[in-house]
């Protein structure tokens, strides 16, 4: 059983993060309760199973029999779910393989105060605490985000066929891998920066060149090494990728002025071994500026679109092939066919890897990694953490404690759902700590949206760690010491939105990643960080969680505050909670929550338009609505809402909110657009 292990550096020392020093830090402010209804943190099902706990992955066995007949949400031969992976820390001074911790450090850099230089050294420095010289000022410094290594999975034996995907930085290099082992081919994702005879010895059956930002005849652009097309390994290039391919064997690649985002129809000119079966006219997902207008010699032209002359092409006596279009996510049309075709028609893999048990996997490895300590777990009530929680409590029980920040920017009814519902599914213990007043102090004024990120990131954990006192405090007798492990419902898209591959583009830092304080004392634990949305739904149904909480829409951690385009302050998150309400109320009366994978209403805070209300003139605000198709958000399309539907929102919007006079629909697919505003 060998683990293979990929290191992803992120994205070096390039953002900047800003710290707000105010003189009052530490506390969270207001109530902390706690909430549980066991003192075990388990209650068992009928037949003795716990309710949140594992299910047997393979339907039909014994295991997986008794369990069904003990619970009527469970249907006869539903899917098993296995997927191998865990994720490793890197902690300074070692690394671990096949656990499940990330830890981030901070390096030793120059900080600015108020713009000017200024030294800083990273093990909490003394110039970040609040002393009268820094009060009210802006300290910046600069960020290297956590190394964090990463266990892709494990071959069940070294007989498998392994396609290497190269990463050029890419949004889409972990679908890419994915989409691979759906086609049961094992698959690792290596840095565009291995040498190639590196990547030969790992004996390679095909490697797979990723998409990525750079423009390919750009000074430093990442450029592949023509020593690998030499080498007999066949090879498949994506967007990026293909253009890489394209000019390392003599072709050309120009910025021709007509770029493509999203949905783009190809012709078809001839099929080949790649567009085997797909007609002309198919829709597939772009994401480019350059085009490849002329291919290299030896090769077959397959398609082209209005503005792509060569959007396909392959060179089957070498084992060469690409495409300008994004096969792996899920709306292009026969991506997993053209990849497929590629893998089994071109390169001669073969399909025989299926991945083991990631809940047996995770659970082992957290158990193994905690031992007897005690852990806290960011609880937000989305499924991403409700998944990791039940994973972390099914490994170390009643040493768990959930912890429900309320920040004040949460949607109508939310807070008092999730300490009803998660208590009531799970059993769990929970902390709640109202914070509100502290995190809309610090966000006063602000607008740029990853200040604002990076606020909330930083305000979450020190809410963290005052919570974690509480819990010692609370122990008291029980010789409990301190709280050691932080787990976060983190997932893969996060990190990759945050700059986490290498040389991958920061779009958004998402508060639990980019946005974290590099002060942290927690060690994370993050079971769910190579995955993606629809796995981990996967696994939080195989534990058995309720479908409302499995199925929930995504809400961003950071939440109303990143749906307010402007400063964030009461009076505005009051017309967005308003605004909100009713719309999520007219799709679920439509019965339309399970088509739309996402609904963000956003309000344009600092944009005022004139109406006409009540024959009088009104100068309001609007809003948008931004209901989106999607299968893990790095790909979203607008969703189709019936037009009556959209009426019932906007009228009731603008006739029970009282500062809105307008309402506009989005509709943007992402890319280019993302699914949030901020
Ligand atoms: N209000 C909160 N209280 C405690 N932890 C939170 C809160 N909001 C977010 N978190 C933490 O940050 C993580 C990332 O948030 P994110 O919104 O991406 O995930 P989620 O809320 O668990 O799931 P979903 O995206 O489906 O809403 C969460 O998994 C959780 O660990
Ligand atoms: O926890 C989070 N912290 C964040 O800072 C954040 N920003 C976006 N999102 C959610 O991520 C998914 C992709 O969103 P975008 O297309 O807007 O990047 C969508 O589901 C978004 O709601 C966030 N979640
Ligand atoms: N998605 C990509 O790989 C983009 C490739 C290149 N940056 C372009 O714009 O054409």
């Amino acid at each position: 059983m060998a683990s293979v292990r990929h290191c992803a550096r992120a994205s070096q020392v390039r953002n900047l993060v800003r710290e707000r020093v105010s003189g009052t830090p530490g506390s969270a402010k207001g109530r902390a309760r706690t909430t549980s209804n066991s003192t075990n943190g388990h209650r068992q099902g009928a037949s003795g199973f716990p309710v949140g706990g594992i299910v047997p992955t393979r339907p039909g066995s014994p295991a997986w029999r008794r369990f069904a007949s003990s619970r009527s949400d469970v249907v006869a031969g539903s899917p098993a779910w296995s997927v191998a992976r865990t994720s490793t820390s890197y902690r300074p001074g070692r690394s671990r393989t096949g656990s499940v911790y990330g830890a981030t450090r901070r390096p030793a850099g120059v900080a600015e105060l108020d713009g000017a230089p200024r030294r800083a050294s990273w093990r909490r420095p003394a110039n970040l605490q609040p002393a009268p010289l820094l009060r009210g000022r802006t300290l910046t410094y600069p960020r290297r985000p956590a190394k964090v290594c990463t266990t892709l999975g494990q071959v069940a034996d070294t007989s498998h066929d392994t396609v290497l995907v190269v990463d050029f930085g890419a949004q889409y290099a972990q679908l890419i891998a994915r989409r691979v082992r759906e086609a049961r081919v094992y698959s690792e994702i290596v840095p565009h920066t291995m040498p190639v005879q590196r990547m030969l010895d790992r004996k390679p059956k095909a490697i797979i060149l990723s998409g990525g930002p750079s423009s390919v005849y750009a000074e430093a652009a990442p450029s592949v090494d023509p020593a690998l097309f030499q080498a007999g390994v066949p090879a498949f290039g994506i967007c990026y990728g293909f253009q890489a391919m394209a000019r390392a064997l003599g072709g050309t690649v120009q910025r021709t002025g007509r770029s493509e985002f999203g949905r783009t129809q190809v012709a078809v000119d001839h099929q080949g071994v790649l567009l085997q079966g797909i007609e002309s006219g198919a829709n597939v997902w772009m994401s480019h500026g350059d085009s490849v207008t002329q291919a290299p010699a030896g090769f077959e032209v397959l398609a082209a679109t209005p503005d792509t002359p060569v959007a396909a092409f392959e060179d089957t006596a070498r084992g060469l092939a690409g495409v300008q279009w994004h096969p792996e996510v899920l709306h292009s049309e026969h991506g997993q066919a053209v990849l497929e075709h590629f893998l089994y028609g071109i390169a001669g893999v073969r399909p025989t890897w299926t991945m083991v048990n990631i809940v047996e996997e995770t659970v082992e490895a957290v158990r193994a990694r905690v031992g007897d300590k005690r852990v806290i777990c960011a609880l937000s009530g989305g499924v991403d953490s409700a998944v990791a929680a039940a994973l972390v409590q099914r490994a170390v029980g009643d040493q768990l404690t959930c912890v429900y920040v309320d920040h004040g920017l949460m949607r109508e009814g939310e807070s008092e759902q999730v300490e009803r519902d998660y208590v009531a599914a799970t059993g769990v213990d929970l902390h709640v700590v109202d914070a509100a007043d502290r995190f809309l102090t610090q966000l006063k004024g602000v607008e740029d949206p990853e200040e604002k990120r990076k606020i909330i990131g930083h305000e979450f954990i020190r809410v963290f760690e005052q919570a974690a006192r509480d819990i010692v405090a609370k122990a008291g007798a029980d010789g409990v010491e301190s709280v050691e492990f932080l787990v976060q419902g983190t997932l893969y898209p996060d990190v990759v939105e945050s700059g986490g591959g290498e040389g991958t583009a920061n779009i958004k830092s998402h508060h639990n990643v980019g946005g974290l304080p590099d002060d942290l004392q927690f060690t994370l634990v993050e079971p769910l960080r190579t995955l993606f949305k629809d796995e981990v739904r996967a696994v939080g149904e195989q534990l058995g969680l309720p479908p409302e909480m499995v199925w929930r829409h995504p809400f961003p951690g950071p939440g109303l505050a990143i749906r307010i385009v402007g400063a964030v302050d009461a009076e505005r998150l009051a017309i967005l909670r308003r605004a909100d309400a009713i719309a999520r109320a007219e799709l679920t009366a439509a019965g339309l929550d399970r088509d739309v994978w996402q609904f963000p209403v956003v309000l344009l805070a600092d944009v005022r338009s004139v109406g006409v209300q009540g024959d009088g003139r009104t100068y309001g605000h609007p809003i948008v609505l931004r209901p989106v198709s999607s299968e893990d958000a790095m790909t979203a399309d607008w969703s189709r809402l019936p037009y009556d539907v959209v009426e019932r929102i906007s009228t009731r919007i603008t006739n029970e909110v009282r500062e809105v006079n307008r309402v506009v629909l989005d509709v943007t697919s992402k890319p280019p657009g993302t699914i949030e505003w901020e």
